[in-house]
């Protein structure tokens, strides 16, 4: 790993009971907020996946971060995938089960089916969430390109659900 991503990696805090009793929470803001840092991640998540995708895909909300920074890194466009009852025209929607919770994830039919999408999220945790939305992509007739996180919780092995998923670090 680069010195910058060692640094970047740095930055995540890690926040004791959040949301709920028991949740070690990892806390991505700081790292989002320092510049050369975003840009590491960014460059490393992107690369393996490089020329291989059309779009990106991020989950709502803290995959958009990721997803708005790495479509505009690599010239290309973003499909949102939100949180049920946001978007005016969904095409296709799927629930799935949360670490903490479960939620509904939709998105809009925007691109011809075909069309490359490397999905992208902030953590691997469970695997509930990008499993989620690598079917909401299959049903709206994309190709998966690639699934890729900035930090994947090992203990709760997401891989099984949601793999094979590129992440650059590991707690
Ligand atoms: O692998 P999983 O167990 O599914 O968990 C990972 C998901 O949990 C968090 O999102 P959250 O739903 O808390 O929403 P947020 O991005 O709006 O904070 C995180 O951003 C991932 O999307
Ligand atoms: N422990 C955790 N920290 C941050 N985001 C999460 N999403 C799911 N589990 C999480």
């Amino acid at each position: 790993m680069t010195t910058e991503l060692a640094r970047a990696e740095s930055l995540i805090a890690t926040i004791p009971d959040f949301p709920e009793a028991g949740i070690q929470f990892r806390d991505i803001t700081p790292l989002f907020a320092d510049g050369p840092a975003l840009r590491a991640v960014v460059d490393a998540v992107t690369r393996p996946f490089a020329g291989s995708f059309d779009v990106v895909a991020g989950v709502e909300a803290r995959g958009f971060l990721l997803a708005g920074a790495i479509a505009n890194a690599a010239g290309v466009g973003l499909i949102p995938i939100r949180k049920a009852g946001k978007l005016p025209r969904p095409a296709a929607s799927i629930t799935y089960d949360l670490e903490y919770g479960t939620d509904k994830l939709e998105a809009a039919q925007d691109l011809p089916a075909g069309t490359r999408v490397l999905l992208v999220d902030d953590i691997l945790a469970t695997g509930g969430t990008l499993r989620a939305g690598q079917q909401l992509l299959e049903q709206l007739g994309y190709t998966l390109a690639g699934t890729a996180v900035l930090m994947e919780l090992v203990d709760l092995d997401g891989q099984q659900v949601a793999g094979p998923v590129h992440t650059l670090f590991e707690v």
